[in-house]
């Protein structure tokens, strides 16, 4: 992937107005980065703000949150933004564990709700 800092969106279903919500907000922020993102979360970032450098790869039950785990593997992410939904049984649940877990070995900022998220992006 070419240069600058790198930020990762996911979003669960659950949290996907949230996600968009944010991004709105903050894209006077998130214009600075490229930005990487689970599909349709990608989707729904993009539908509200066009302008972003919005690179969505596969959907998360289908392969992205572990696209994502391989970029932060290969030192292309610098923050991971993961509104995760604690309430909803999901077939791909192996696949957001393994994710963070790599978030954590390699020691990327990681926000996994709302109020760490407006904390973290105020920092970049
Ligand atoms: O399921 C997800 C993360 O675990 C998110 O994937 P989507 O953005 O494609 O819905």
């Amino acid at each position: 992937m070419a240069g600058g800092k790198c930020v990762a969106l996911i979003a669960h279903d659950e949290k996907k107005d949230a996600m968009a919500d944010f991004a709105r907000r903050n894209q006077h922020i998130l214009a600075k980065f490229r930005i990487v993102a689970t599909g349709t979360t990608g989707g729904r970032v993009l539908a509200v703000c066009p302008d972003l450098d919005v690179t969505r790869l596969k959907s998360g039950p289908l392969g992205g949150d572990q696209q994502i785990g391989a970029l932060i593997a290969t030192g292309e992410i610098d923050v991971l933004i993961f509104y995760v939904d604690p309430l909803t049984p999901m077939p791909h649940d192996v696949d957001v564990k393994a994710l963070m877990r790599l978030a954590i070995v390699y020691d990327i900022p990681m926000a996994l709700n709302e109020a760490t998220a407006e904390r973290l992006i105020t920092t970049l």
